[in-house]
């Protein structure tokens, strides 16, 4: 089924809902309360459940937005649809000034963070004169379209949901492209994300700000929907009860906050209908069965009721077929470079008192494999971390074509040419193959958000995604490129690693432990590519304990015992240096 079928068939069905004769009223206005929250949900959704940011805090936003349209067409008699963009641009700088002290925050204190100016926010706008206080702002006019005046629940509908659903398209758009994808790459933390370019701190602010807009869009609605605004519908509870929203219809998925929204605000509705009947007027029991009703649900479905509705639904979306022929230009090779490619002098790494990289020093020229080996915390993956600009040397230089980069920041270091994979495998499980592999090419695109968001984005996402596709034909994974990630054996992550830092097409392959994992077969594969590689043009410099595949591989080898370099030289003269055996030999005893 083509991608945009469903989303045609719902609008379709939401444009009929009202016009079924003898609808009563109040379900209307139930549906428009499940619009509002579906705006603000699916922020949440891209913030929360694609970002790993969790916000308490989204309600304070539709504040904004509510009390800037309020404010501007009471007191000065601005048109509602003039103060539209005006309440996107007040939750939306609102959001830059929170979202650069908030998404530096990581761990438990980013939610606390959002708890607190979420709190701090509800009391300002009861606190302001010119906002109302507590009485908040009464008689806003409702939105009109030339002499049509939206007094009515049903009226306003179509433009709620009308936003819902160009909301829904444009998130979707958005999560679909190069931004998307460096979006979804930060829920597995920031490292793997910025060794492939990713400015990980702006992708968050963007989420930030884009989350908030959305809730600004709501509270701009309510505005004129409600007619009066107030502060107790921007606190606290109802930004737990968003966030509650999100995760019940699952926190990774667009439509997850739609039916999220729909779920909650109508299991409320009834349990406040049904069970002050049932057991006599008793104070706000519902709220406490309301409590248990979505813990259970989140039990029986913990990603949420979404996917586990849409796995009960065989319907496939069609993904459109990457053309083959776009093709992205290749880094420029400066042809006639002399001296080694990367040069590591005297490169040391304290950690406390811990001397993991001990003033190590060995050059890789290009057309060349070396191998970085030694026994169990000797340093190696210390060392490609300082060439890759992920730990910061504590002396030394490390130089690429004689351009240093020791403590050149990871985007920097992929945009110079190395790109690398690693010992533990950093892929974004819930992304297909070809979406991880893409990201590999993030720095060969330039789509923005807004481009994307508008679908503007396809001829530059046509060659980032042809580059990912040849590159895993080229490892040999091309029958798994639809697969998740997270599908495949260890084995097969690590060579998915391997086709997204080919898809930076960097001058040096860093590979930490590549074979590992892999099948007698699969590591001839791989040494052969390897080989391949270097007859192309690339260097590798790898780090591997299966010294079958290193001395078979390698042109040279470098041995790192403590930290320290014991030796360096041919695979033959490694395998018969007595330190090398020392070393080993005491790391078996
Ligand atoms: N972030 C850190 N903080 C403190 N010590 C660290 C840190 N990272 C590494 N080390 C220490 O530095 C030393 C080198 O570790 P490193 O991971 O580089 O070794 P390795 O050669 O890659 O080992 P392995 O083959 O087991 O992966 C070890 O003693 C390790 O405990």
């Amino acid at each position: 089924m083509p991608r945009w079928l469903p989303i045609l068939l719902f609008a379709a069905v939401m444009t009929a809902l009202p016009l079924i004769p003898g609808m009563p009223p109040f379900w209307i206005v139930l549906l428009d309360n499940i619009g509002l929250a579906a705006l603000v949900a699916m922020g949440l959704v891209l913030l929360t459940g694609v970002g790993g940011l969790t916000s308490f805090g989204q309600a304070a936003f539709c504040g904004f937005g509510a009390y800037t349209t309020a404010y501007l067409a009471t007191v000065y008699g601005v048109s509602p649809w003039l103060t539209l963009p005006l309440s996107l641009l007040v939750a939306g700088t609102a959001a830059v000034l929170l979202g650069l002290m908030t998404v530096r925050l990581s761990g438990h204190y980013l939610p606390l963070g959002t708890i607190a100016w979420g709190i701090s926010l509800y009391y300002l706008f009861s606190k302001l004169d010119f906002l109302g206080r507590n009485d908040g702002i009464s008689q806003v006019p409702p939105l009109s379209i030339g002499s049509l005046q939206m007094f009515d629940p049903e009226t306003i509908y179509f433009v709620i949901w009308g936003m819902v659903l160009i909301s829904a398209v444009l998130t979707m758009n958005l999560l679909d492209s190069r931004t998307g994808r460096a979006i979804r790459a930060l829920r597995r933390g920031h490292i793997a994300a910025e060794a492939f370019g990713v400015q990980t701190a702006r992708a968050k602010l963007l989420v930030f700000i884009y989350a908030a807009v959305l809730a600004g869009l709501s509270g701009w609605l309510y505005a004129h929907f409600q007619r009066n605004v107030n502060p107790t519908p921007f606190g606290p509870q109802a930004g737990i009860e968003y966030l509650f929203i999100a995760v019940v219809g699952g926190a990774g998925y667009v439509w997850g906050g739609v039916l999220g929204a729909a779920i909650v605000i109508i299991l409320k509705e009834v349990l406040q209908g049904y069970l002050p009947m049932l057991f006599g007027g008793q104070g706000q029991l519902e709220i406490i069965v309301f409590g248990i009703l979505l813990v259970l649900l989140l039990q029986l479905a913990p990603g949420g009721v979404w996917p586990w509705l849409s796995s009960l639904i065989p319907i496939k979306i069609r993904r459109s077929r990457v053309d083959a022929s776009a093709a992205l230009t290749p880094r420029e090779r400066t042809p006639g470079a002399t001296g080694p490619l990367l040069k590591v002098e005297r490169a040391r790494k304290q950690f406390g008192g811990v001397v993991a990289v001990n003033d190590v020093s060995f050059e890789v020229d290009a057309r060349e494999i070396v191998a970085l080996i030694g026994p169990n915390g000797a340093g190696k993956s210390t060392t490609f971390n300082l060439i890759t600009g992920i730990l910061t040397t504590t002396g030394g230089r490390i130089e690429l074509h004689g351009k240093p980069i020791d403590n050149a920041p990871p985007q920097d270091v992929v945009q110079l040419g190395i790109a690398r994979t690693f010992q533990h495998v950093k892929l974004v499980p819930d992304m297909t193959v070809l979406e991880n592999v893409a990201i590999g090419a993030h720095l060969r695109g330039n789509a923005g958000a807004l481009t994307s968001m508008l679908r503007l984005d396809r001829a530059d996402e046509a060659k980032l995604l042809a580059e990912a596709t040849r590159q895993i034909e080229r490892v040999g994974l091309g029958g798994e490129i639809d697969q998740l990630a997270g599908s495949l054996s260890l084995g097969q992550q690590r060579i998915v690693e391997i086709a997204r830092a080919l898809c930076a097409d960097p001058m040096l392959l860093l590979l930490d432990e590549p074979a590992a994992g892999l099948r007698h077969m699969e590591k001839q594969r791989l040494a052969a590519l390897l080989r391949q590689l270097r007859d192309g043009g690339m260097s590798v410099l790898l780090v591997e304990h299966d010294m079958g595949f290193v001395m078979d591989l390698a042109d040279r080898i470098v041995v790192l015992d403590f930290g320290t370099r014991i030796a360096e030289g041919t695979p033959d003269a490694i395998k018969t240096n007595p330190e090398v055996i020392k070393a080993y030999l005491g790391a078996l005893a």
